[in-house]
């Protein structure tokens, strides 16, 4: 008889991830997915199941590593809110198994996995793609996204100036207060992003928050929501100027509005720059449009699990 799942949940996985453990270990994850080894990394494209009296989907996020022995299932449910809602975007769980008995191991809490792996790719994006030097940082949203995005990039780079811009000015000073730590509240998106040399998009919207022509020539842009294909944070400017990322090229040009509407081209994964077969082109405005993976979240769910073991003395 299996022995029945742990439960981790949200403090204790706070807790037990950090981006200085995550980040190689995603890398690590993203060179394998675009591998497209299937011994390595089998992950078929999320289902979203459309929950539309409430104006959302439930993402359904299957992966397996055969040769790392880990099985994963992250289940996500994530809405388009209006102004002023109070319930959240993003709700998520994560079921880690045992590939060879089928058994469930662990249930995770999926918050913190996703507010940290996201971020945390997206610093892989900006390490292999960021102007050399840069020293502005600019934030466009203030919800849970922008938060872990704070916190990993201050934690991994050295920003001389860092700007946040959210849609409400209750949304900035709650950012200010939340992220504890040096931020400049701005009053416009353009305002936070004339001059910034890394720009992230961390927003609920479903129309362009940030406009082309606003984008210093040679910045670089993670743009890490509007994850439907008809959803936007980009505009066209934008898209057709810049060399476009993506962490999976199917997810792109299935899921990105960005990508579907703009008909701009996915130059390259992030995982296949991690590889060496396709070139980071720091010198040029580019953008990584992050749609989120499984493999993200399996590993991340393995950290989690090993790190748990390890402190309960079950290793
Ligand atoms: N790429 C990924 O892996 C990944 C992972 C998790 C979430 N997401 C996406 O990232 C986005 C942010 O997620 P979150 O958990 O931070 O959500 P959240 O609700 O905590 O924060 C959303 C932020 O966007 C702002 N916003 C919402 N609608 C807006 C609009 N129309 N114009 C301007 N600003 C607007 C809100 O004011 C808030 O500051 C969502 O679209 C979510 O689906 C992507
Ligand atoms: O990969 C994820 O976790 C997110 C959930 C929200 C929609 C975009 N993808």
């Amino acid at each position: 008889m299996a022995e029945p799942p742990i439960v981790i949940w949200e403090r204790e996985v706070t807790q037990l991830l950090c981006p200085a453990d995550l980040i190689p270990r995603l890398e690590d994850a993203l060179g394998k997915f675009s591998r497209r080894d299937e011994t390595e990394v089998l992950q078929p494209l999320r289902t979203a199941l459309p929950l539309q009296k409430h104006g959302g989907f439930m993402g359904l996020m299957p992966t397996y590593m055969e040769k790392d022995g880990v099985l994963s299932t992250k289940f996500v449910c994530f809405y388009k809110r209006e102004e002023g809602s109070t319930l959240p975007a993003v709700q998520a769980t994560v079921v880690l198994l045992d590939p060879e008995f089928g058994n469930v191991k662990a249930v995770m809490d999926g918050e913190v996995i996703t507010a940290m792996r996201t971020a945390a790719v997206s610093a892989i994006s900006a390490k292999l793609l960021m102007p050399p030097q840069a020293e502005v940082l600019a934030i466009l949203g203030t919800g849970k996204q922008a938060i872990s995005h704070y916190r990993v990039f201050t934690e991994t780079f050295s920003f001389k100036e860092v700007r946040v811009w959210s849609r409400s000015k209750q949304g900035v000073a709650r950012f200010i207060s939340s992220v504890g730590g040096p931020v400049q509240g701005c009053s416009s998106a353009e305002e936070a992003v004339r001059g910034a040399d890394v720009i992230l998009t961390v927003t609920g919207s479903t129309e362009p928050v940030l406009l082309g022509q606003w984008v210093k020539a040679g910045a670089h842009v993670a743009a890490v929501g509007a994850c439907r294909p008809d959803w936007r944070e980009l505009d066209d400017v934008l898209m057709k100027e810049a060399v476009v990322y993506a962490d999976s090229r199917e997810g792109a040009t299935l899921e990105s509005g960005d990508v579907i509407l703009s008909g701009a081209e996915v130059f390259a994964e992030l995982g296949e720059v991690i590889n060496g077969t396709k070139a980071a082109h720091r010198e040029k405005t580019t953008v990584f449009k992050s749609l989120g993976m499984g493999v993200e979240d399996a590993v991340s769910a393995q950290l989690v699990f090993d790190r748990w073991k390890a402190k309960a003395g079950k290793v």
